[in-house]
């Protein structure tokens, strides 16, 4: 099941951390957007060349490292169909450097139309009765506020692909709580509590061998008092935790998100990692391996807090 395969990387890398790969070309040092757009044009075709290059040296400095990176697709699409282009060859590169892969697309419609994202994201599409894999992510989160039959698609489709999902529970965001914090009265909870709930029963249908279902849930690492809360209430909901470093989330927020086994959550970081170079004023030619002494500091930042990661006994 494609959450263990996760696990299973945390554990061999030791390190519960996920790279986020949302490029713009503000973070691209100036080197190579000078090369692309001599290339290519300075236009968006320009422009997703650059995200690319800057991606794969990002990969290769960090692939022995982390064990997963999750480009947010946002980025890509400010780029148009090139920009797309980037986030798919993007996911190739890093699945072939053995990194597990979550697309984060925040995904959500209607049944009908979550088959169809389902499809684009993490199984295949079917043209005229033959199959092709269109991005081919190993997760992707979504946002579950249209309730079950936008989730069931997905369910199905990571089922019969061996892929996962991340739902947004507890957002990192300051104004989360406008509605994820409010009480449901008939249920004496909050809302994010509800749809932690929701993707436990949904994770039901997706059983993992270390006790993390496939189904897992994104909880900030702004909010520790509910990352808590919600490891205590959900012991077979993976937690993906962003917010950590640029949105202020430090070690001692996210520790309380893992398990007695040092299990449980994967930790994001994006614009920390990928604008270190900025930040150390280090050569831009260097723009990986500040990137790569990122990462490692936060894996060891939390590592320290967890002392080591084993998988839970199956
Ligand atoms: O689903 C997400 O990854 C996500 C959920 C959330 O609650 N908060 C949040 O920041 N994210 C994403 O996590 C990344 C955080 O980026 P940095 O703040 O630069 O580390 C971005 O890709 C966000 O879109």
């Amino acid at each position: 099941m494609s959450m263990d395969r996760l696990l299973e990387n945390i554990m061999r890398k030791q390190n519960p951390t996920v790279a986020g790969l949302d490029p713009k070309l503000s973070f691209i040092p100036g080197h190579i957007k000078e090369k692309c757009f001599e290339e290519h044009g300075k236009n968006l075709e320009g422009a997703a060349a650059a995200l690319l290059e800057f991606n794969k040296g990002l990969i290769d400095a960090l692939c022995d490292v982390v064990p997963a990176v999750k480009p947010q697709a946002a980025y890509y699409e400010q780029y148009g169909w090139q920009g797309m282009r980037a986030l798919a060859e993007t996911i190739a590169y890093a699945k072939s450097k053995g990194l597990f892969v979550i697309v984060d697309g925040k995904r959500n419609d209607i049944g009908a139309t979550m088959e169809a994202y389902a499809a684009a994201h993490l199984g295949t599409t079917d043209v005229e009765g033959e199959t092709f894999e269109a991005f081919g992510a190993d997760a992707l989160t979504v946002n579950g506020y249209l309730g079950s039959d936008g989730i069931e698609p997905l369910l199905k489709v990571c089922s019969a692909h061996d892929k996962a999902i991340f739902v947004l529970a507890k957002t990192s965001n300051p104004s989360s709580g406008e509605l994820q914090d409010q009480m449901l009265h008939a249920m004496y909870e909050p809302v994010y509590r509800a749809m932690g709930n929701m993707c436990q029963q949904w994770g039901l249908k997706l059983p993992g061998k270390y006790g993390y279902s496939g189904v897992g849930a994104v909880v900030g690492a702004t909010y520790p008092k509910q990352l808590k809360e919600m490891r205590k209430a959900l012991p077979n909901t993976f937690f993906l935790v962003p917010g950590y470093g640029a949105q202020g989330g430090a070690a001692d927020d996210v520790a309380p998100g893992f398990d007695k086994h040092g299990c449980g959550a994967i930790v994001n970081s994006s614009r920390g990692i990928m604008c270190a170079w900025q930040k150390e004023g280090c050569d831009p030619k260097d723009y990986a391996g500040a990137a790569r002494r990122e990462a490692v500091r936060m894996r060891d930042e939390i590592m320290a807090r967890l002392g080591g990661i084993s998988l839970p006994a199956t």
